[in-house]
């Protein structure tokens, strides 16, 4: 294809506005540019390795791979140098010029304008090649991808305001130059000292070698300047993950974490394991302290940067980690898989399968060890993941009950809206003769503490979970039990007073179920749109509630599902009463059959109320309850 000489082109909207907002929002981090720089040098020189597995001749003569970087005080400019995969001009223009990421326009949505905010914001976005821009007002980037002639050079120029240019240049040597002219003020940059050392910070841990020119010190020769004695590697250039972990710092790892994953923040924690034996591989695996901006998008990549031999070979391998655990980034670095391996060989591979069983099961034990040694720590991880770790029991069955030992929940007892109880800790306070775990599902923490429902095990001092996420109900239908003892939601079924009252309590309820059958058999010829309607004990302070079938939906999952379109048959319905309570004592002396059934129209509507169910005709009921009002007023 042949180019105009220089083109100039606009940014993507997206990319302005993440310009502005970076260059503004990330000024006091502005040295994490380099090791964003460093890290997208280093990634091109691993793409390169791995094409050069199917195409020796991509490396052009040259293959050992490695990182420049040169600076010029007087001229204030830094330049950061490869001899990767380069890039094409559709590359420059794709990846240069627009953002690739789905759910852009969200993330700039959620920017308040709050500069701390907002920088931890795009911290979790990811920064990347635009963070430049931090420190310079000019960058040129020269580039020319692997395997093509010299005069297929690329030129991409910008000041970061709203376009870039292009134009084609002669680039012999393959990869990518970026020359960042800087900012007045940022001449910091352009100093060996200071170079070096953000290298040893940011980018020890890098694979390929970065180099920089030698310190000159005063004992030097005098003619002799930093740019005519031989560059010299500043970091270790080793993987990162074949160094033992005695040798490793903290630091170390919290840079290496930041370098695959993007991630502005620190990780909660990690696990770095080498495997010998029937399956030979080392996992590097990082719990992130928060969660992406995406994590719920379904097109997000996920998964582990896998290398064969510590050969990069592709980001994002998801056959090795579950969805539930897609919060986990890091790397894997097998010593079995061959080097062709692709996608498609890995959703067959066996060995891919034990891997991934053994990694998972480490996951787990890592988060129970987290758990028990750390709780404020395990409840920063439960707060941002645990809606994803309740996908698990569905997904994960073998591991279920591993899985269940990590959730939080709130409770009827536990004081407040926070998800801090186990379900260890809930059956470690079961009552003397409770067999069941106990929970109710609803909108809110305010409305599940509220349910009439509720009030029996209140009295009786029997804690409930309170279920508030829109996975909850979904999530223990797979659960099904934890350490032997099944869920039982408290608003299906009949209560069993089997398991939670004593002989005398039975007897009562016997004798007014019996009592009350006038009362029941009346109600249910007025209130055609319930199935039946039973005398209960579970009610202490509200007049009636509705109960479902014990395998029925619960009535907060048929609402979110009914909210999102969905058809639903009409569930069969009970209305209980409690035969104690004032309003009903008041219903059963009714003697007029229409004031009776306008009264027992009323505790259903109410009853539908408390449960957080809409009603059919609310204009009827306000009138029916207005005429009450009137009536009382007389
Ligand atoms: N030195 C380089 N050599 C080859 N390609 C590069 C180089 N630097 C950047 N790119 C290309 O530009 C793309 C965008 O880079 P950028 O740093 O903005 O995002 P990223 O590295 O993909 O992810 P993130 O935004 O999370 O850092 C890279 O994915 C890569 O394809």
């Amino acid at each position: 294809m042949t180019v105009a000489s220089k083109e100039t082109l606009g940014f993507k909207t997206e990319v302005k506005q993440l310009l502005h907002l970076m260059i503004h929002s990330l000024y006091s981090n502005k040295e994490i540019f380099l090791r964003e720089l460093i890290s997208n040098a280093s990634d091109a020189c691993d793409k390169l390795r791995f094409e050069a597995l199917q195409n020796d001749a991509l490396f052009e003569g040259q293959s050992e791979l490695a990182v420049h970087i040169n600076f010029d005080t007087d001229a204030r400019t830094l330049t950061i140098e490869d001899n990767g995969i380069g890039m094409n001009r559709e590359d420059v223009i794709s990846h240069l010029g627009t953002i690739a990421k789905s759910g852009t326009a969200e993330f700039l949505g959620k920017l308040t304008g709050d500069q701390k905010q907002d920088s931890q914001l795009i911290g979790q976005f990811g920064v990347g090649f635009y963070s430049a821009f931090i420190v310079a007002d000019k960058v040129v980037v020269d580039t020319r991808r692997a395997g093509e002639s010299a005069e297929q050079g690329i030129r991409w120029e910008s000041a970061g305001e709203g376009e870039f240019s292009l134009e084609t240049i002669d680039k012999p040597e393959r990869g990518t130059r970026i020359t960042l002219h800087l900012k007045a003020d940022e001449a910091e940059f352009a100093d060996n000292y200071r170079l070096r050392s953000l290298i040893k910070k940011y980018s020890d841990h890098i694979a390929v070698p970065v180099f920089l020119p030698p310190e000159i010190s005063a004992d030097d020769d005098a003619d002799e300047t930093e740019t005519s004695k031989a560059p010299e590697a500043v970091n270790q250039a080793k993987a990162m993950w074949t160094r033992s972990r005695s040798e490793l710092t903290d630091e170390e790892y919290q840079e290496f974490y930041k370098h695959i994953s993007h991630d502005w923040n620190e990780p909660l924690t990690w696990m770095h394991n080498r495997v010998e034996g029937k399956l030979d591989y080392t996992s590097l695996l990082y719990i992130p302290s928060k969660a992406p901006f995406d994590m719920w998008n379904r097109d997000t990549a996920r998964g582990l940067k896998l290398y064969v031999q510590r050969v990069f070979i592709m980001d994002d391998a998801e056959q090795f980690l579950p969805l539930y655990l897609r919060f986990v980034k890091g790397v894997l670095d097998s010593n079995d898989l061959s080097l062709n391996v692709s996608r498609e060989i890995l959703q067959q591979d066996k060995q891919v399968d034990s891997m991934r069983s053994a990694l998972v099961k480490r996951i787990l034990d890592t988060l129970t060890k987290l758990a028990k040694n750390d709780s404020d720590k395990y409840q920063q991880f439960w707060d941002e993941f645990g809606d994803v770790l309740k996908e698990g029991p569905a997904e994960d069955f073998a591991n279920k009950e591993k899985i269940a030992a990590l959730f939080r929940f709130a409770t009827s007892t536990s004081g407040s809206e926070a998800q801090t109880v186990g379900l260890a800790d809930y059956v470690a306070r079961m009552q003397e003769g409770q067999k069941k775990v106990y929970y109710i599902t609803a909108e809110s923490y305010a409305a599940g503490m509220g349910s009439p429902h509720i009030e029996y095990f209140r009295k009786k001092g029997i804690e409930v979970l309170l279920l508030t996420d829109r996975v909850d109900e979904w999530m223990v239908g797979h659960l099904n039990e934890f350490d032997g003892k099944s869920f039982q939601d408290i608003t299906k079924g009949e209560l069993d007073l089997d398991e939670l009252a004593d002989e005398d309590e039975k007897k009562q309820q016997e004798t007014l179920q019996e009592s009350h059958k006038n009362l029941t058999e009346r109600l249910e010829k007025v209130l055609p749109e319930v199935k039946s309607v039973r005398v209960t004990s579970r009610l202490t302070d509200s007049p009636a509630c509705l109960v479902v079938g014990q395998f029925d939906m619960g009535g907060h999952m048929r609402r979110m599902l009914e909210a999102a379109g969905q058809k639903m048959p009409e569930p069969e319905i009970t209305l209980e009463i409690n035969p104690t309570h004032p309003l009903i004592e008041r219903l059963d002396n009714e003697p007029d059959e229409d004031r009776f059934a306008e009264l027992a129209g009323l505790i259903h509507a109410q009853a539908q109320l408390a449960e957080g169910s809409q009603l059919k005709n609310p204009a009827e009921y306000v009138g029916k309850l207005n005429k009450l009002l009137l009536d009382l007023m007389k």
